[in-house]
């Protein structure tokens, strides 16, 4: 499912006011939130989006992406698992180097997202985890969650207690939790 407007707007003024140029969006499905980040970045910004099956870009996203040269050269879409890409990222040296990231994968993974992430962000960067408050039921079912809910729940509190991060949970789209590194 694609991010909500208001999120993908709202990241999009977080780029912007960060002065971000690199940005990581985990989990690409049809290129929408890759091609926020894009638009909201400079001319030699760039975005590293990660998914385990571009048939959704294939179909919607590049046909638009191949008109846009200009926005398509800000974008590396890779194809395979977000850890292993995130991992390889780590192991290549970029810890520290990335401005912004977009967590919007698959939930069981969360947890794992946010402590890479966390980790390739420079000091002042910005994460959005989306789907924070999984239709509420974090906050309303907490005893009730399903393994997908779960894990956003504990990412959650990982981030509550992580005293590397400032951060504010929001009501905005289906939840955003948005995570400052300090
Ligand atoms: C909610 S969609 C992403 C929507 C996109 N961020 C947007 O706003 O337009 C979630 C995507 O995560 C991908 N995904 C699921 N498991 C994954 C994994 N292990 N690694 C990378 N991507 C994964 C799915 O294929 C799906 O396209």
């Amino acid at each position: 499912m694609l991010g909500a407007p208001e999120v993908l707007q709202f990241g999009k003024n977080f780029i912007r006011l960060i002065h971000a140029k690199r940005c990581l969006d985990v989990g690409t499905f049809t290129g929408a939130s890759a091609l926020a980040w894009a638009l909201a970045l400079p001319t030699d910004g760039e975005v590293a989006s990660f998914d385990v099956d571009h048939t959704a870009l294939n179909a919607v996203g590049t046909p638009i992406f191949d008109k846009h040269t200009e926005i398509k050269q800000k974008i590396k879409f890779q194809l395979g698992p977000a850890v292993d890409a995130l991992d390889k990222l780590i192991f290549d040296g970029e810890s520290g180097k990335w401005d912004f990231a977009f967590i919007d994968a698959d939930k069981q993974n969360y947890p794992k997202y946010y402590e890479k992430c966390m980790t390739l962000l420079r000091s002042g960067g910005v994460i959005f985890i989306d789907n924070a408050l999984w239709s509420g039921k974090v906050a309303t079912d907490p005893n009730n969650l399903t393994e997908m809910g779960k894990a956003i729940d504990e990412t959650n509190k990982l981030i509550a207690a992580d005293e590397k991060a400032d951060n504010m949970l929001l009501n905005l789209g289906d939840g955003c939790h948005v995570v400052f590194k300090k």
